[in-house]
Formats: C-alpha cells, structure tokens, sequence
C-alpha cells in the first residue's frame, strides 16, 4: 500500500485499485474496522468513497447509499437529505445528500471512503444520519491524515493507515 507520488504529494490511489489483491482486500479489512458493530447500511462518499463502499457493502452482505454530490440535480430537495459542508481539503462549502427513502431511522450507517483531511465532508455524512433519525458508527477509511484530531473522537474515525505512513 505504500506508494508516495511525489509530484503530487498524495498517494496515488489509483494504483491501489488497479493491484487485484489489494483491490480484494479493501472491502474485508474495512469492514473490519467496525466488526464490533452491527452496521445496516454502508455510506459511500461519491465518488472513491461510492468504489470503496460497494466492496464493503458487498463483503458484509448489506446494500450502500450513495452520498451524492449536489444531490439536487437528480432528486427534488423535498425529497433529499441535504447538508452543506464546511470548507473541505479543497476549501469547498459542498451540498451533500442522498434521497430520504434511502434510509430509515432504524438504520445503523457506517461511512466509508479512502482519505479524510478536513473531516468536513464526514461530519456532513453524520449530520445526514442525524436528520434521518438513524444511528452513525463511524467512519472507516484507508488514510488517517484527519486536521483536527479532536473530531477523531465524535466521527468514531477508524483507519487501515496514518498519512505518515504513507
Ligand atoms: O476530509 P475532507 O476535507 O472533507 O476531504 C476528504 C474527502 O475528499 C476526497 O474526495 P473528493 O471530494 O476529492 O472526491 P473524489 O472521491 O471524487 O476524489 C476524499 O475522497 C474524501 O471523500
Ligand atoms: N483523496 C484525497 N482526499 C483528500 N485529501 C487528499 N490529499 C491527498 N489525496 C487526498
């Protein structure tokens, strides 16, 4: 998993999805992560966050809600769970949301996605999960490289790697 591009000071994820084995292992060693959970529903971040979230989904036998980015463009907003984020890694104010007859209160939501920065667009996830009455585990993502290490806490952030591993 270790793979610094250096041109662009991230990790170049890409190549981890293209790696057969590292691409079969993702999904399990996620869900992993949260085996003292009973997760009902998977959330997925569009878009890496939806890729990650479908193996997830798949391994735990469950379905996935993907998280869309300005949701509004496929669904009425009377119909949607919306919620405006603050500034993230790229300082966007995105609007994230999913239709509401996605999830019930009874849910029990587990995120996943590859990277959190800002932690904005997972405190979004949550707040989702909040309107709908339904009950948020945590996050589950392969890199920890998470600003403000007081929201580790509140976000139940559980990851496969620290960005200083990288
Ligand atoms: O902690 P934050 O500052 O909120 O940033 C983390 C989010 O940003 C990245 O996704 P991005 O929006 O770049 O979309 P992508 O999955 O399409 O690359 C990353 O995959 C997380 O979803
Ligand atoms: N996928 C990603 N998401 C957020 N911040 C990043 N920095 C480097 N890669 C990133």
């Amino acid at each position: 998993m270790r793979d610094r591009n250096d041109e662009w000071r991230s990790a170049n994820e890409t190549g981890w999805w293209r790696d057969p084995e590292v691409l079969a292992s993702l999904g399990p060693a996620l869900a992993d992560q949260f085996s003292d959970t009973h997760p009902t529903v998977v959330l997925g971040l569009q878009s890496r966050g939806c890729l990650l979230g479908s193996l997830v989904a798949q391994h735990l036998g469950l379905g996935l809600i993907e998280v869309r980015k300005d949701p509004a463009r496929s669904a009425a907003s009377d119909r949607l769970w919306q919620r405006t984020t603050p500034p993230d890694y790229e300082d966007r104010h995105l609007t994230l949301g999913f239709r509401r007859n996605l999830i019930n209160s009874g849910d029990r939501a587990l995120l996943v996605d590859d990277w959190i920065a800002t932690g904005a667009q997972a405190l979004a996830c949550q707040g989702l999960v909040a309107d709908a009455g339904a009950t948020w585990l945590g996050a589950s993502v392969i890199v920890d490289s998470l600003e403000r290490p007081e929201l580790r806490r509140p976000l139940n952030l559980r990851s496969l790697l620290h960005v200083r591993e990288l």
